[in-house]
């Protein structure tokens, strides 16, 4: 259960103000920054240079609110030290940069924790999302409740001020090549393909968006040859798992909710599942039957 946020209302109001303020500023800076940089990020992977320009708008931003006692970002290989808070902020700058070359969606995460870091969903304080799509929104969950916002210019029109999952769910996603995948998501994908229909497009935070909109399932599953998936626990996995409870779905890395998952290293991956609590329930069971 995440942690109880009434000592923190101000600083949760400040961040989520301040990352609002951001986002179009952040949409403003890609154009220019689409290529690949030099350098790699700590889990091995090619940093684009609009990774590293958003990674520093946000740490400057978040780092400077009174309140925030340390800024991580995936980008980073370690938290820094931004001040005397009692608040962690665990950034993924932008997720599914590798969506900026074909001009398709991809957004920003933030999750807010009490304490040091590495921290689990037990002391999570509230989540967010910045969308880039043909609106600018972002999506937070406070309080196991989740809203929606227009951010376009900057401050947080609220749009739907209680977002919840569809009962019925439509569309599915899933990440990792097809024969990287276990027999048991095999198994799964080929029974739900037959029912629902497929919406991937790269990046967690567009793809979550669909299965919230729509109702489904969004996996990016453990992998024959990355039993932990592509995700990182810290900066996608409790965050997104988080809105998507509180939005009344479910989260699972193939046997428990994400939100209990013991976060070791700072930068572990894990196993995401997340969708309507039937599909989550089904994929479980999937994964028990086979793996
Ligand atoms: O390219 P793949 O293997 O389908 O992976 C897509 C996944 O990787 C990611 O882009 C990883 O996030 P980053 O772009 O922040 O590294 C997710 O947004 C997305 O779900
Ligand atoms: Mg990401
Ligand atoms: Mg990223």
């Amino acid at each position: 259960m995440p942690a109880d946020t009434s000592d923190y209302e101000a600083e949760l109001d400040a961040i989520f103000e301040t990352l609002a303020e951001l986002a179009p500023e952040i949409r403003a800076s890609l154009p220019g920054r689409r290529v690949k940089s030099d350098e790699v990020n700590p889990s091995g992977e090619t940093r684009l240079e609009a990774d590293a320009y958003a990674d520093e708008l946000i740490e400057e931003a978040l780092g400077g609110i009174d309140g925030v006692g340390t800024y991580a970002s995936e980008e980073q290989a370690e938290p820094i030290d931004v001040g005397s808070g009692e608040v962690s902020v665990a950034c993924d700058p932008l997720d599914g940069s590798s969506n900026i070359k074909p001009n398709s969606p991809m957004g920003t995460i933030i999750a807010v924790y009490e304490g040091d870091l590495p921290a689990g969903g037990d002391r999570l304080l509230a989540s967010g999302f910045v969308l880039f799509g043909p609106i600018l929104t972002m999506t937070v969950a406070r309080d196991g409740e989740v809203y929606e916002a227009n951010v376009g210019d900057g401050e947080i029109d609220v749009i739907d001020d209680d977002v919840t999952l569809p009962d019925e769910p439509t569309v599915y996603g899933m990440g990792g090549r097809v024969p990287d995948w276990t027999p048991g998501f095999s198994a799964f994908i080929r029974a739900i393909e037959q029912e629902y229909k497929l919406r991937y497009g790269g990046a967690m935070v567009a793809d979550v968006n669909q299965v919230i909109t729509y109702g489904g399932i969004f996996s990016y599953p453990a992998l024959k040859s990355a039993e932990n998936g592509k995700l990182r626990l810290q900066f996608e996995g409790i965050p997104i798992a988080y809105i998507i409870e509180s939005a009344g779905g479910a989260s699972s890395d193939g046997t428990q909710s994400i939100l209990d998952v013991d976060p070791e290293k700072f930068h572990q991956r894990v196993p995401v599942h997340l969708g309507n609590d039937e599909m989550i329930d089904r994929l479980e069971a999937t994964l028990a039957a086979h793996d």
